[in-house]
């Protein structure tokens, strides 16, 4: 499949637009009209520049309001067109991309639009240029892509076809079975934008909210899946409209990109052989190495300069402490099934972070090379001729996941590289497991983590959340698997006012499950833990939402307990004080409760944050 993506998607110059995204492995772009009239390069500059870069420019966009006007505004829209055509010349780009009137278009007939586009192809004919027509869903009498194509079909001229955009048919949650129906040699191109299901006009969803294949909602490899039954065998390019895109780094946000099309295409490979399809069809998606989702964590690792007081903590949640690694600078804590590694090689003065996570998969190197495929970054961990290789790769947040073999016993090996007695522990005995760990994600990388935990580790993004906090609604995210086995919640991490400086609040929290949550606190109380302090006020609450037994909500209360229950089943937590940016989570699930106790998350921001202001 050719790939390209649009330059309005990306942050820049030109220059620096075209750079990345041959770095990042397009085949070709869009240039975005704005993009060139603002650009020092000439025409004839940004052809050489494209074929420098072995960039096929594909198409020339957009070209706003031509259809559907009254005569004189038709004249002076021919003559605008000429103009493009004759600029389209210099820049040696054959098609340009017309999208349906939004603004001037007086006349909605099909015979007075077909006329009117029937004159613009002959105009292109002249030019020797293409013109894919394109209904925008806020089209004032065209917005239906099966519209465009019928008038088009009228026109039937050879330098007339449509402009097929996912977003015009999806945002309004339109069947696209019917795009099978569409005669492939009429689809001049054909564009890909994913977005999230916002109750919000199809207008602005579509020029702040687009984002790239995998990071909202939309059933794109049905999409494809369909598309690559008419036959179609062009570009599928990415036009991606989104705020935050277009302030963050370039070269990145180009990597997101491809990796976005590199997981579309196995996404619409998938859909085709799922409905039954055998054909080898002219659009070549290319497929993946399939891999199942991850069993389970294998360990969690918190990175310190400094690391008594992540121990201390650790020793008060009940865990034990199994000695240090033969050759790294490395210990090993134990809880039941839960592990955690202190990585003590942290640059001086860094204070305690999630630093890694291992997610139990059935093949290590299988697993990566399927991450690799997708730009996973490498991250390579040195290791003794006789220890176990660690397969890594970075997250956006750079937090650095491992590819784990995992074992059905729920044990690890690589936990006999660790002192006397560490093997064979941290098996399935009762005890506590990681129930889920929650990463801050920055916000210019929050899209992209979704995107990279959904194709490289085949984790399912659940509907998003918004959790009130005292500084604003934190966005929170949960990816997961079908068993459960692995639940990550990511969290957009909130921007502190704090005197003259905005800064980056970085919470992150690992969270583990227990069969006795009151048991475990009061046991953690007496060896000295300090939790986390729940206002009185909570407490009341509480007793007017359910009717709970008052020794119980005594014992909630006592303890610093929070609470929830829903249909399912029940949930009690306890959060510890944060170190550096890590705290600690015991949570019992009881029942079938599956959630995260969301309603206590704003009273856990507001300590939180009434910590961090009263700290000197
Ligand atoms: O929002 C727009 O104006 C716009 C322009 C060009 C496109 O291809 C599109 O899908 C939307
Ligand atoms: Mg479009």
């Amino acid at each position: 499949m050719r790939t390209g993506i649009a330059t309005v998607c990306l942050s820049g110059t030109l220059e620096e637009k075209m750079a990345a995204c041959a770095r990042a492995g397009f085949d070709g772009i869009e240039i975005f009209e704005q993009d060139l009239v603002t650009s020092a390069m000439s025409p004839e500059e940004v052809r050489s520049r494209a074929a420098d870069l072995g960039l096929s420019l594909d198409l020339y966009q957009p070209f706003r309001d031509f259809d559907g006007v009254d005569d004189e505004q038709l004249s002076a829209n021919l003559r605008r067109a000429a103009a493009k055509f004759t600029l389209m010349g210099r820049l040696g780009i054959d098609t340009i991309l017309a999208c349906s009137n939004v603004a001037t278009a007086t006349r909605g007939e099909d015979d007075i639009l077909a006329a009117q586009l029937a004159q613009l192809a002959g105009l292109a004919g002249d030019h020797g240029v293409k013109v894919a027509y394109e209904a925008l869903a806020w089209g004032r009498y065209v917005n239906d892509f099966e519209h465009a194509h019928r008038l088009v079909q009228a026109v039937d001229h050879p330098n007339l076809g449509t402009c097929l955009d996912s977003f015009h048919i999806l945002s309004r949650d339109w069947d696209t079975a019917p795009i099978e129906n569409l005669e492939a040699a009429k689809i001049f191109f054909v564009q890909v934008a994913d977005a999230p299901k916002l109750s919000l006009d199809v207008l602005s969803l579509s020029r702040h909210y687009r984002v790239f294949p995998g990071e909202g909602q939309f059933n794109l490899a049905k999409f494809m899946g369909h598309l690559a039954r008419t036959g179609y065998d062009g570009p599928v390019s990415l036009e991606i409209f989104n705020d935050v895109f277009r302030q963050s780094d370039v070269t990145r946000t180009a990597v997101d990109a491809m990796r976005s099309l590199v997981w579309l295409q196995e996404q619409g490979a998938a859909w085709l052989a799922s409905a039954g399809e055998t054909e080898r069809l002219p659009l070549r998606m290319a497929t993946l190495p399939r891999v199942p989702e991850p069993t389970g964590f294998n360990f969690a690792e918190v990175k310190a300069a400094s690391t008594p007081a992540v121990e201390t903590l650790l020793g008060q949640l009940g865990f034990t402490s199994e000695g240090r690694h033969r050759t790294k600078d490395v210990q090993l804590w134990t809880m039941g099934q839960a592990r955690v590694v202190i990585n003590e090689a942290a640059p001086e003065g860094a204070e305690p972070a999630i630093s890694a996570l291992g997610f139990d998969v059935e093949n290590p190197l299988l697993a990566s090379s399927r991450a690799q495929q997708l730009l996973a970054p490498v991250v390579p961990r040195k290791s003794q001729a006789d220890e176990e290789v660690f397969q890594g790769i970075a997250a956006p947040d750079s937090t650095e996941i491992f590819l784990c073999q995992g074992s059905a016993d729920g044990t690890a090996a690589w936990t006999s590289e660790f002192g006397p007695g560490a093997a064979g522990r941290g098996g399935r005995r009762p005890g506590a497991v990681i129930d889920h760990v929650n990463l801050a994600q920055p916000w210019q990388h929050f899209d992209e983590a979704v995107l990279f935990y959904t194709s490289a580790l085949a984790l399912e993004p659940q509907p998003f959340a918004e959790v009130p906090s005292p500084t604003g609604l934190v966005r929170s995210q949960v990816m997961d698997t079908s068993n459960r086995g692995v639940r990550l919640v990511l969290n957009l991490a909130p921007l502190i006012q704090q005197g003259d400086g905005v800064h980056k609040s970085y919470q992150e929290h690992i969270a583990f499950a227990v069969d006795d949550l009151v048991a475990t606190a009061r046991a953690a109380r007496k060896r000295g833990l300090k939790f986390l302090d729940i206002p009185e006020n909570y407490y009341q609450d509480l007793a007017a939402r359910f009717d709970l037994e008052p020794d119980f909500l005594d014992t909630l209360r006592e303890l610093n307990l929070l609470y929830d229950r829903d249909a399912d089943g029940e949930f009690l937590h306890f959060y510890t004080a944060t170190v550096g940016s890590v705290f600690f989570e015991m949570v019992e699930r009881r029942g079938g409760y599956d959630g995260y106790g969301a309603p206590n998350a704003p009273v856990r921001h507001a300590v939180q944050y009434g910590q961090r202001h009263s700290s000197p």
